[in-house]
């Protein structure tokens, strides 16, 4: 996947509003990439350029080098907010995606009760969302999306809405799933510990316009669990993430940077 030489701007001419800017990124197949930044400085925005919600105003966005042109099963997205249907049960909520893809209806079926044995829901697959705890729904949003086989994986701070200890579960499970399907995932999130424990790389985002400032390797082994984050490489690159959204959050709340004197030690300079 990758965007190059990417600007979005919204508004009439006058008024227009430059959101990103000369934005370039690239993540390998099957790469997991964390999207870290302050509020406003495009995160979704990117995920709905490759979701093909969106066309760049200038530059190009390239899924398996193809240009994307508009939304595709293929690139699946899951949000915060729950957007299964109400009206239909956990199985029918995510056989609906293989279904709309042609599949028969034993095949959807079975591809559903599939997934949602990956997600631990098997035993809810008769219930209504309604019916289910906040986590338990993210587990079947999961599912729903991972039901079209997506090349690639776009979460807009899926966990953001749940409590710690669900959070830790649904990580967990994530990086299971991560492990046996290897989707490409474009993952945007506020929490650090979730982007450096998830991540093989995170991009940190800068403001005003948005684009890539930074990017940092995850330096710890695979196959991972919640446990990584006990590891002493866990904090110093968590405190490396630190650092560059500190300054990067000032900015945006139109703060003098305390740093402005001292910038040789300044971690934008590595
Ligand atoms: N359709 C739109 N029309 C006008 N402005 C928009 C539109 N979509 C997003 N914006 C603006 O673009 C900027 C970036 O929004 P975006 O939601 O991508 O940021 P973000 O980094 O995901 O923020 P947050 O972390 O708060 O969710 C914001 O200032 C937002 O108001």
């Amino acid at each position: 996947m990758t965007l190059d030489e990417v600007s979005v701007a919204f508004g009439p001419e006058k008024r227009r509003k430059t959101i990103l800017s000369s934005l370039t990124m690239h993540v390998e197949p099957g790469e997991f990439v964390a999207l870290l930044g302050p509020s406003g400085c495009g995160k979704s925005t990117v995920l709905n350029l490759v979701a093909g919600y969106l066309k760049p105003s200038t530059g190009a966005v390239l899924v398996d080098s193809k240009p994307v042109a508009g939304p595709d099963p293929q690139r699946g997205m899951v949000f915060q907010q729950h957007t299964l249907f109400p009206w239909k049960t956990v199985q029918e909520n995510v056989e609906f995606g293989p279904k709309m893809a042609g599949q028969p209806k034993a095949t959807a079926e079975a591809t559903a009760r599939t997934f949602l044995d990956m997600v631990g829901l098997s035993k809810v697959a008769d219930h209504y969302p309604s019916q289910l705890s906040g986590g338990m729904q993210h587990r079947v949003e999961i599912a729903r999306a991972l039901a079209n086989y997506p090349g690639v994986l776009l979460m807009d701070e899926p966990f953001g809405a749940l409590d710690a200890q669900t959070r830790l579960v649904m990580q967990d499970g994530l990086l299971k799933l991560w492990e046996q399907l290897k989707p490409t995932v474009l993952f945007v999130t506020h929490d650090i510990d979730e982007a450096v424990l998830l991540a093989d790389r995170i991009l940190i985002m800068g403001v005003s316009p948005g684009r890539v400032i930074s990017e940092i390797e995850v330096d710890i082994e695979r196959p991972r669990n919640v446990r990584a984050m006990t590891d002493p490489r866990f904090g110093r690159l968590k405190g490396q993430c630190l650092d560059l959204l500190e300054r990067e959050s000032r900015k945006a709340f139109g703060l003098q940077d305390d740093d402005d004197t001292d910038d040789e030690a300044s971690p934008l300079r590595a």
